[in-house]
Parts: structure tokens; C-alpha cells; sequence
């Protein structure tokens, strides 16, 4: 009797001490990854996009301290502001400022009060400010200095009101992307940073309503500096070819196909456009015909005169009216072009196509990676239809969008295919609107940018524990375990 129990509490001394030493350690590294790890409340920024037809709200959030991870941001809401673009209000600036007020309000409702303050608000305005600042300087300062006082009344951070170059577009919109594919950098469990295999680096494709932009990291280096956008991320250099084509968003592409029939229909009122549908007529003046830059009014213009075009439902006359307007031949580094004579490596990698050319896409059906064949056969079938047909299949879609969708399907097909040269390429583009639920675009990418959310070095190992330490623990606790083992079964057969 006097054996046993000694053994039994020899037995139970062993395995407590041992199980309690093996929860001791595991709490104690959990809880140091934990607390490394927890975030210091949720931060937030805001950018407001000015684009050129539309300005919308972008609200972003991330969990402080954690800033330096990619993916960690994410959009947490966006608020599209009534009306048109800030350029539009050339002739009532202060009406550009108070557009922008109920957004404003919005984000106010959004974000808690006491984070308010410390919340960073940029504004970038696009193509529609860059062609405004062409046609009056004036106008466009004025502008600028009614948004930034409406934003100045309220409780953010205000960082600033700029107008993008459409370097900075394109580069900001290939950021955006690749920041939030984690295409830079991961995080690893073991608290590394590594360069993820494989780097699936994508390009950008951009249509709006004034500019075009395409970025991406070619194959070869960038042989002309002023395309190329020399960004350092996380230790690593990418030379990104950027380019924006102004004048040759959608919306100011149809004028220029408006312009162009102008210009070769002599004295008559009645113009036939073959890229709208038969049975639609759209009538201007003049005057707004030529209200842009990227048309130029002939010498005897009557801006109160109007014209009317009328569709023919006619795909293929329609593809060289764009050809008129896309200059397909003239390379001086050839054969590194893309459109108009623009010196472009060739395309290299995946590229995400969006904005304009998602909505167009997305319009007619097409899934986001859509072989060729199936694109143009959808496309002539929708171009031939007539405007009743159109009316009748779609009447839930705005007119403004409606009437175009044709043109800007054929126009997008002329850029990407004859203009890029993504012909053997075709089943790179994604046309995508939204990756994990944040809109595609430059204002992220600008946000990073401007607030350091992207260091320029490798990262310190702000979170999580050390490998080596890891390493150290993982080998305590099997330690811990084995000695418990070899104990319990020595005690098991220990007869003295
Ligand atoms: N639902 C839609 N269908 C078709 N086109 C759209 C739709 N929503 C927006 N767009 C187009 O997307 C483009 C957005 O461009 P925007 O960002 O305003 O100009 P930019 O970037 O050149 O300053 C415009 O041409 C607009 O007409
Ligand atoms: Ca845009």
C-alpha cells in the first residue's frame, strides 16, 4: 500500500506540472501574437473622385497599427454626388462646392465622431479639370477654391484638392489594383515578408469619360522616361509604363465622332451617324458640339445652329468612322506604339479593364473574360438593332448610356485590339468592376500614396512574433511534452 501512492502522486505531480507548463506557453506566445497584433481602433480616409461626368465619394477603412500590410484597407462605403462632374459648373463655380455637400454629410454620418478629425480627405479631379484648365484657367481656379471651401467646413483631416496628371491616373489605378490582389507583397504567418511567387503583377485598363489610361510593367525596361512611373514599394522597384490619352475617354471619343461627321457633311442639317441605332435622332447646337477641347470648331461656326444626327444601325461603316479618329499607322518607334503615334512597349501580363470599359461590357452580357469571337458577335448583333428594339429590350437604362453603348463598344474594341495591340493577347483583360468588394480605380492607390500607407522599404515586423522565436517556443512545448512522456512511463514501470 505505501508504494502506491506514492507513484500515483509522483504520477500526478509529472503530468500536472507538465500540462501546465505546456498551457503556460501556449498562452503566453498566443498572447504576445495577439497583443502585437491588436489593432489600435479602426482608422478611416476619404477621396472624392471629380471625374469628369460624375463625382463620387470613396470612404475607406483599415484596422490601425496594421497599415503596413497590403490588403488591409478596404472600402467601407462610396457615395455618388447628384449631377455632373465639377468641370460642368464653368459658369456657377460656387454650385460645384455645395454638389458635393450631401456626400460630405454622408461620410459625417459614416465615421464615428472622435475619429473624425484625425481622418484624411483628398480630392482628385481627372480629365474633365485637365480640359477645363486647356479652355479657361480662370474658371478652373475658381473651381478648385469653391470645392476646397465647402470641404474646409467640415470636421476631416483635409489634405488637399488637386487635379491629376494622367500619369498619375494611370499609375495610381495599376497601385490600386495590385495593392489589393496583394500582388506586392504578403505577410506571412511566420512574421515574414516575402515577394509572393510567381508575382502576379497586373496591368491597368482605364476608360473615362474625358481620358483613357492604360499602365502596366512591360516585359523589356521603359525606353522613353517620361512614360515610365518609377514607383519603390516595399523594397522593390517597378517600372511602371504609364500613359493617358486625353481626349479619348467615351465621352469626348463620341464627339470627336460627332465632329469628324460634321466636318464631312458640308452645309446640311441632317447628318447620318452609322454608330447609332436607326430610328434615333439627337439634335445639338453647335455650340455644345464645340464646347471642348478635343474638337476644333471651324473658323465660320454659328454655336446657335443645330444639327441633327440620325442612325443607320450600321457596325461596320461605324468602325471607320472611329478608324478616322484612332490613327492606327503612324508609329515613329515602331512597332512600340499604341494609338496616335504613342511609343508603348507591348502589352505583357494580366490587365483588369474598368470603369467605362466594364460598364459597356457589362451592358451587353459579356463576362469578364469573354473570348474575342463572342465579343464581336455581340457586338454587331447589338449594333444592328434598331432604337425601337433597343427601347423595348431595355427600358430600365438610362438614355445617355443607351444611345452610346454601340459606339463605345466598337470604340473600346479599336483601342484594345488595333490601338494596344492586345489581339493574341485578348484573354488577358478582365473587364472588372470590383475586387473583395472595393471599387477598381486611381483614388485608393492615391490614398495610399499620400497618407504612406505603402512604405518604400521592406517593412519592420510590426505584428505577430519573430521566426526564430516561434522556432524557440514550438520546441519548449514538444520539449515540454517528450520529457512529460519519457516521466509518465518511467513512473508507469518504476518497482523499486
Ligand atoms: N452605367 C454606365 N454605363 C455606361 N457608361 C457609364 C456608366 N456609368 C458611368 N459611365 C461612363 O464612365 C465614364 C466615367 O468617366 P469619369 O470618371 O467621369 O471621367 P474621367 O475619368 O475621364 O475624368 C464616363 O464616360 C461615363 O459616361
Ligand atoms: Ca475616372
Amino acid at each position: 500500500m505505501g508504494k502506491l501512492p506514492a507513484r500515483s502522486i509522483f504520477l500526478g505531480i509529472a503530468v500536472t506540472a507538465t500540462v501546465c507548463t505546456t498551457i503556460i506557453a501556449l498562452v503566453l506566445s498566443l498572447a504576445q501574437h495577439y497583443t502585437m497584433d491588436l489593432p489600435n481602433g479602426t482608422q478611416y480616409g476619404i477621396v472624392f473622385d471629380a471625374g469628369s461626368s460624375h463625382t463620387s465619394l470613396f470612404i475607406y477603412k483599415w484596422p490601425g497599427g496594421k497599415e503596413n500590410n497590403t490588403g488591409i484597407v478596404s472600402q467601407m462605403k462610396v457615395c455618388e454626388v447628384d449631377g455632373g462632374g465639377i468641370s460642368s459648373y464653368r459658369q456657377n463655380p460656387p454650385a460645384a462646392g455645395q454638389s458635393l455637400q450631401q456626400c460630405l454629410d454622408v461620410a459625417k454620418a459614416t465615421i464615428p465622431v472622435r475619429q473624425q478629425r484625425s481622418c484624411p480627405l483628398y480630392l482628385g479631379a481627372t480629365a474633365g479639370m485637365r480640359l477645363l484648365r486647356l479652355q479657361d484657367q480662370n474658371a478652373t481656379d475658381l473651381i478648385m477654391e469653391e470645392v476646397v471651401n465647402t470641404i474646409k467646413g467640415y470636421p476631416f483631416d483635409f489634405r488637399g484638392a488637386q487635379i491629376l496628371s494622367g500619369m498619375e491616373e494611370g499609375a495610381y489605378g495599376w497601385v490600386t489594383i495590385n495593392y489589393i490582389l496583394e500582388g506586392f507583397i504578403k505577410h506571412t504567418f511566420e512574421g515574414q515578408w516575402i515577394q509572393p511567387k510567381g508575382g502576379r503583377i497586373l496591368g491597368a485598363l482605364d476608360l473615362g469619360g474625358g481620358s483613357t489610361q492604360i499602365a502596366f510593367t512591360p516585359k523589356e525596361p521603359v525606353k522613353q522616361p517620361d512614360s515610365e512611373a518609377a514607383l519603390q514599394l516595399y523594397g522593390h522597384r517597378y517600372g511602371v509604363y504609364t500613359h493617358s490619352y486625353l481626349c479619348y475617354g467615351k465621352d469626348q471619343a463620341m464627339k470627336q465622332l460627332q465632329a469628324h461627321l460634321v466636318s464631312t457633311s458640308g452645309s446640311s442639317t441632317t447628318i447620318m451617324h452609322p454608330c447609332y441605332h436607326t430610328g434615333f435622332n439627337l439634335t445639338l447646337t453647335l455650340g455644345d458640339l464645340y464646347d471642348s477641347p478635343c474638337v476644333s470648331k471651324p473658323g465660320n461656326t454659328d454655336p446657335d445652329k443645330s444639327v441633327t444626327f440620325s442612325g443607320m444601325s450600321d457596325p461596320n461603316q461605324c468602325q471607320s468612322l472611329i478608324q478616322k479618329i484612332v490613327n492606327i499607322s503612324e508609329c515613329a518607334y515602331s512597332p512600340d506604339c499604341g494609338f496616335n503615334g504613342v511609343y508603348q512597349p507591348p502589352v505583357h501580363g494580366e490587365f483588369f479593364a474598368f470603369s467605362a470599359y466594364y460598364y459597356t461590357f457589362d451592358f451587353l452580357g459579356l463576362a469578364p473574360q469573354a473570348p474575342l469571337p463572342k465579343v464581336t458577335s455581340t457586338i454587331e448583333t447589338f449594333c444592328k438593332k434598331s432604337w425601337n428594339t433597343i427601347l423595348v429590350e431595355y427600358p430600365d437604362t438610362k438614355e445617355k448610356y443607351l444611345r452610346d453603348y454601340c459606339a463605345s463598344a466598337q470604340y473600346i474594341m479599336t483601342i484594345l485590339v488595333q490601338g494596344y495591340k492586345f489581339n493574341e493577347t485578348w484573354d488577358k483583360i478582365y473587364f472588372q468592376k470590383k475586387v473583395a468588394d472595393t471599387d477598381i480605380g486611381w483614388t485608393l492607390g492615391y490614398m495610399l500614396n499620400l497618407t504612406n500607407l505603402i512604405p518604400s522599404k521592406h517593412p519592420l515586423v510590426v505584428t505577430g512574433v519573430q521566426r526564430s522565436q516561434w522556432a524557440a517556443e514550438v520546441f519548449f512545448i514538444v520539449f515540454a511534452l517528450f520529457l512529460s512522456l519519457v516521466m509518465v512511463i518511467f513512473l508507469i514501470f518504476w518497482s523499486p
